[in-house]
């Protein structure tokens, strides 16, 4: 007799940094959501989907919990994460070996039922002292008790089968709702938005704190190659340069790494046209967050 199918939705959540892109790449074995060294580089729901045997993972990638700044992209971005939570059938809460902080805590009261709810303790291969985890866990146990604790390394692919089992044990019985070669349900003209957005992050991030977004604008697809138009709007005229760098070079790298990405993505030449524009404080205003596509 064969086992039935089984099939959900999976959210990684926890404080921005501690390594949920990572974790959710390592996962899936293929590269749908953005990682960056930059904390929250995560904005939009990401559905990548792990087909194992009879066992279907979709997971939502959800942004970061966001507590340090104030305004209408965070309280925006918070919805997002409760809304998530409520609709999933497993959540698995990232935290960071050694690491709690009020950030990690302020994730608590977001939890839905426990006997869902998976605690990874990420980055294990940074903890100097093994035996300081026992402590660790004992103190957030006290606080949350969650169905199960797996401590992992997402960089180095530790324990992630362990997580896998604890998840598909909660995973709902059911049809599988994507086909097994399924990475992604986005669209493929949002991965080659989150392509530019991961190079921006990556080179000019540090300088260009949570003021930018990317928009395809044009999006022109043949047999023959794709022409493909992505307008990156900033919030202040001060940003323009910071993302041009010396005579347009970080625009000219920033460009020519993402067409190359495409190009691999889309399997066929791209030709692609880069430009910024800047819409003042677009951040606070959750109208033209809505009219650039962040719900
Ligand atoms: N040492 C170590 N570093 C890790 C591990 N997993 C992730 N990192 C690093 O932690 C940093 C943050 O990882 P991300 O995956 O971007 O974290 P995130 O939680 O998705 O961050 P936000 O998108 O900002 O919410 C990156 O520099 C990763 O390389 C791990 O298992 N061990």
């Amino acid at each position: 007799m064969t086992e039935p199918t089984r099939c959900g939705f999976v959210a990684v959540i926890g404080r921005p940094n501690v390594g949920k892109s990572t974790l959710v790449n390592a996962l899936i074995g293929s590269k749908v959501s953005i990682v960056s060294r930059k904390a929250q580089t995560t904005r939009h729901r990401i559905h990548g989907v792990l087909t194992r045997g009879r066992d279907q993972y979709v997971f939502v990638d959800t942004p970061g919990f966001q507590t340090r700044h104030g305004g209408a992209m965070n309280r925006m971005m918070n919805r997002v994460v409760t809304r998530t939570l409520a609709e999933v059938d497993v959540v698995v809460h990232v935290a960071e070996a050694g690491k709690w902080s009020s950030g990690d805590a302020q994730v608590l009261p977001l939890l839905p039922d426990p006997a869902k709810t998976i605690l990874a303790v990420n980055k294990v291969d940074a903890l100097r002292n093994k035996n300081d985890m026992f402590a660790y866990v004992g103190k957030i146990m006290s606080q949350f008790t969650y169905g199960a604790v797996v401590p992992v390394s997402a960089l180095r692919g530790v324990q992630l089968e362990n997580l896998l089992a604890e998840i598909a044990d909660r995973l709902p019985a059911g049809e599988h709702m994507f086909e097994a070669d399924a990475l992604t349900d986005r669209p493929v003209r949002f991965i080659a938005a989150e392509i530019l957005r991961e190079k921006i992050f990556r080179l000019v991030g540090d300088e260009l704190p949570y003021g930018c977004t990317v928009v395809i604008e044009q999006w022109d697809e043949t047999e023959e190659g794709a022409r493909i138009a992505a307008c990156i709007v900033v919030e202040r005229e001060a940003h323009k340069p910071i993302l041009l760098g010396a005579g347009g070079a970080h625009m000219k790298r920033i460009a020519t790494e993402a067409r190359q990405d495409m190009l691999k993505l889309l399997e066929k030449p791209v030709h692609l046209d880069v430009y910024i524009k800047v819409r003042k404080g677009w951040s606070e205003r959750e109208s033209a967050l809505r009219e650039l596509g962040y719900e």
